[in-house]
């Protein structure tokens, strides 16, 4: 365990020979039955002269064998320690395929310090001594790293070295990590070999505030709103809510929704969880999605809207239909069939996920919604608190126009830039065909040419608008023409009735008279 001198291992060889010979003694004339007391009685008697605490962290835990996150800390803490100090090192590419990662290798020992004090930390592992047959071959070896140090300093170590370990192997595994695109699979796939709620790939969107077309004042609201929250675990602790924040974006489609989000998770380093709310089948199963997941991230829901009915009610089928059903035996199992693939998530089933009553665990999570039509979603969904702030992504502006231009053609200022600026005050285009024109469509192509394209959508878009203008106030005028002739229509009826009655009393005095 610690450096040894030629002396030291003489010493140690004679001693491992000697405690071999203890054990053959042992085994050969201790009695079965009295074995349990000699070995309980031993262990107290090397604990008066063994002055050493070990403890254990093992690799994977509880009932589903997950990997721990203890182990990944220390895994982490340790893996700068050992490619300076451990002698046999495993080598592994980085999380960024690009370098070699070193760590220490199994059974290796590495020395670790804190406030003065030695401490060793091992690598170990361990076969099952009962072979048994399983479908996770990771599971068959198991690794756990020992942390030995003084008896003296068990007060220390306990209570303050291994928060420090921990607190600074997750800083190191953040700094890392290689960030995440997660997508929740279908339920059937959530057990066997994969047995994993979420799939991810590596999330490498490029995405970022500064090439976001939209007005500065606002995005830098944004991005204020980001640093608060990421620098609020304190806050939130005190005024006791959970650490999440729930953002509203919503505009048109090509307005730029999906890339703020990307632009926020690389700001913040954070994952994203996109979350198919279809692919869940009711409530249970989006709890359970949320708890798989991580802190330090975004949990996305696009178009909302149109994810699910998340009025609350379900579409009823006429009665007579499910009359007829109930007779048709095949139709009954169809239906039972689709119904059972069809998602059952409830508004309430969402709102509980968002409320924090499960997000609970772990905080740092933002929940964002995408939609393209905010006055169809339902008003306890969306009302502050739930979701945060409402963000609105609308048209391309000027500015952002001049974002675009830089991040596209480089450029700063243009003699077209006037004749662009007037033509966007005119009409409106979204900074995704702004984005399409500023690409040049050869290799040649030159920023003249792509701006001359975008003033030829520009005009374009302004001549259909005024085109839709003019067959609106053409419908307008038809509508209120028919109004007119149904008002003056109903009048007239109005009017023959009012007349009848003289008439049926001019009639009735005919009848008298005669
Ligand atoms: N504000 C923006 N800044 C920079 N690029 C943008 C912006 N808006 C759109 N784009 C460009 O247009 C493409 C489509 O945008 P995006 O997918 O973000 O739109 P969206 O609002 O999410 O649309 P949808 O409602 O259809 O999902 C992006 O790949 C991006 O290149
Ligand atoms: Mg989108």
């Amino acid at each position: 365990m610690m450096m040894m001198g030629g002396d030291m291992w003489a010493r140690l060889g004679s001693t491992v020979a000697g405690l071999m010979f203890a054990w053959a003694m042992f085994q050969q004339y201790v009695p079965i039955h009295l074995r349990g007391y000699v070995e309980k009685y031993t262990h107290r008697l090397m604990g008066y002269f063994y002055p050493y605490i070990q403890i254990s962290i093992h690799e994977l835990t509880g009932e589903r064998m997950k990997c721990s996150e203890a182990y990944t800390a220390i895994e982490a803490y340790l893996s700068s320690k050992s490619s300076e100090r451990a002698r046999r090192l495993k080598a592994d590419i980085g999380k960024d395929s690009k370098s070699m990662v070193l760590s220490m290798d199994a059974n290796e020992e590495i020395t670790d310090e804190f406030k003065g004090i030695k401490l060793w930390w091992t690598l170990n592992t361990s076969i099952p001594k009962t072979q048994s047959f399983s479908f996770y071959p990771s599971a068959d070896v198991k690794r756990y790293y020992t942390l030995t140090f003084h008896k003296l300093h068990r007060k220390l170590i306990t209570e303050t070295y291994l928060d420090y370990v921990l607190e600074e192997g997750k800083a190191v595994g953040l700094r890392n990590r290689q960030r995440k695109l997660f997508t929740n699979n279908r339920s059937d796939n959530w057990y066997g070999y994969k047995r994993s709620v979420w799939s991810h790939v590596v999330f490498e969107h490029p995405a970022t505030f500064q090439t976001l077309a939209m007005d500065p004042e606002k995005k830098q609201e944004i991005v204020d709103d980001l640093v608060t929250f990421r620098k609020g675990k304190e806050y939130y602790a005190k005024v006791g809510k959970a650490w999440k924040r729930g953002y509203l974006l919503y505009g048109p489609p090509g307005t730029g929704k999906s890339t703020m989000i990307a632009a926020m998770a690389n700001f913040l380093n954070y994952d994203i969880y996109d979350l198919e709310l279809t692919a869940v089948k009711d409530n249970t199963e989006l709890r359970k999605l949320l708890i798989e997941t991580s802190s330090k991230s975004i949990i996305v829901i696009e178009d909302i809207d149109c994810s699910l009915d998340l009025t609350g009610q379900r579409k009823k089928t006429k009665e007579k239909d499910e009359e007829e059903e109930e007779k048709d035996p095949i139709r009954k199992r169809e239906k039972e069939e689709k119904s059972s693939k069809e998602s059952k998530v409830t508004l309430s089933g969402l709102l509980n996920f968002i409320d924090g009553l499960w997000s609970a665990c772990g905080g740092e999570r933002l929940i964002i919604f995408t939609t393209n039509y905010v006055e169809k979603l339902d008003p306890a969904l969306i009302r502050r608190g739930r979701m945060d702030k409402h963000i609105k992504l609308s048209y391309c502006s000027f500015e952002g126009f001049k974002v675009l231009a830089k991040n596209y053609l480089d450029l700063n200022s243009h003699h077209l830039f006037g004749e662009i600026c007037s033509l966007m005050e005119e009409t409106e285009i979204t900074p995704a065909d702004v984005a399409e024109n500023l690409m040049p469509k050869t290799i040649t192509g030159d920023a003249e040419t792509c701006l001359e394209n975008l003033i030829r959508t520009l005009k374009m878009a302004k001549e259909e608008a005024r085109l839709k203008a003019v067959e609106e106030m053409k419908e307008k005028e038809t509508s209120a023409k028919t109004e007119v002739k149904e008002e003056s229509l109903a009048n007239g009826e109005a009017k023959d009735k009012e007349t009848s009655p003289k008439e049926d009393a001019k009639d009735d005095e005919s009848i008298k008279e005669e």
